[in-house]
C-alpha cells in the first residue's frame, strides 16, 4: 500500500487538532499541526518587533528563525531557534497577529516546503487550511471539517475558560466575532484562501462529539484504502489480461 496521508482542513474551532490527533493515535500515524508553524513564525516576528503591517518587512525576515516541528500526536512540539514555544504561540497576541503573517507569500512558500518535506515520509495526519488544496493535493483522504459559527465559538470559549481556571474573560459572542474576523482574513487573502479541496469530504461536526468525528474519519480512511486496493487489483488484472 502507498504511504497514508490524511489532510484535515477547516476553520478555527471546527475540531481539526483534536480529531487529527485522535485519528493519528488510533492508527499509529504521525501528526503535523501546520497552524502551529504559522503561529511560531508569528511569535518570532513579534519578539523581533517586525512591523506586521508591512508584508515586505515580514518577507525580509522569514528565513531567519530555525523552526522544528515534532510529529508525535501525544506530544506535538514546536521549537523556534531551539526555544519550546508550544505555550506562547497560543497567546491572544499571536492569535490576533497570525493572519497577517500567514498572508505573506514568502512565509507560505517556506512553510509549505517544510511541510511537504515532513509529509514526504508518509503515514501522517496533517491539519491546516490549505493541506488538501496546496500542500498535499494527492493525499489519500482529504477531509474538510466544519461546524456552525456558534458551536465553534462555544468550544473555543469553553477551552479558554478551562485554561484560565474559570470564566476566562471572554464571552461566546466576543469569541464568535473574533473568530469571524480571523476566518474573513484567512479566506480573503490572495494566496491559498480557506476553501474546500477537490475530492474533499465535508464532515459537519456541529452535532457530533469528538469520538464520533474520529470514528467518521477512521471510517472514511478505511473506505478510501479499500477503494485504492480494488483499483490496484483491477490494474493488475488488466496488466495480466
Ligand atoms: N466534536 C466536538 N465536539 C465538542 N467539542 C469539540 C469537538 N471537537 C473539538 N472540540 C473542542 O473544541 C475546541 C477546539 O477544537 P480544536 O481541535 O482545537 O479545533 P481547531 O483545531 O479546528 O481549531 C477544543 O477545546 C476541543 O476540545
Ligand atoms: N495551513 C495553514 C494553517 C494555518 N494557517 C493560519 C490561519 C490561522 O488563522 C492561523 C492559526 O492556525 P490554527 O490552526 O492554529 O488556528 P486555530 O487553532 O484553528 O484557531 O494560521 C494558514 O494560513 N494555513
Amino acid at each position: 500500500m502507498t504511504a497514508l496521508v490524511v489532510a484535515m482542513d477547516g476553520p478555527s474551532g471546527s475540531g481539526k487538532s483534536s480529531a487529527s490527533r485522535g485519528v493519528a493515535r488510533a492508527m499509529g500515524l504521525r501528526y503535523l499541526d501546520t497552524g502551529a508553524m504559522y503561529r511560531a513564525i508569528t511569535w518570532w516576528m513579534l519578539q523581533r518587533g517586525v512591523d506586521l503591517t508591512d508584508p515586505a518587512a515580514i518577507a525580509a525576515q522569514v528565513d531567519e528563525p530555525s523552526l522544528v516541528s515534532g510529529t508525535d500526536p501525544d506530544d506535538p512540539t514546536v521549537h523556534v531557534d531551539g526555544v519550546d514555544v508550544a505555550g506562547p504561540i497560543r497567546s491572544q497576541e499571536v492569535t490576533g497577529a497570525v493572519s497577517l503573517v500567514a498572508a505573506v507569500p514568502e512565509v507560505r512558500a517556506r512553510l509549505v516546503a517544510m511541510q511537504r518535506e515532513i509529509i514526504g515520509k508518509g503515514d501522517i495526519v496533517v491539519e491546516g487550511r490549505d493541506i488538501g488544496t496546496v500542500v498535499a493535493p494527492d493525499a489519500t483522504l482529504k477531509v474538510y471539517l466544519t461546524a456552525s459559527a456558534e458551536a465553534r465559538a462555544l468550544r473555543r470559549t469553553a477551552e479558554l475558560n478551562v485554561e484560565a481556571g474559570g470564566p476566562g474573560g471572554t464571552t461566546v459572542e466576543a469569541q464568535q466575532a473574533a473568530m469571524a474576523r480571523r476566518d474573513t482574513l484567512d479566506s480573503t487573502r490572495k494566496t491559498d484562501p480557506l476553501s474546500m479541496a477537490d475530492g474533499a469530504v465535508e464532515v459537519d461536526t456541529t452535532a457530533l462529539n469528538l469520538e464520533e468525528v474520529i470514528a467518521e474519519v477512521l471510517r472514511l480512511i478505511g473506505e478510501r484504502s479499500s477503494q485504492e486496493e480494488s483499483e490496484l487489483d483491477r490494474a493488475h488484472i488488466h496488466e495480466r489480461a
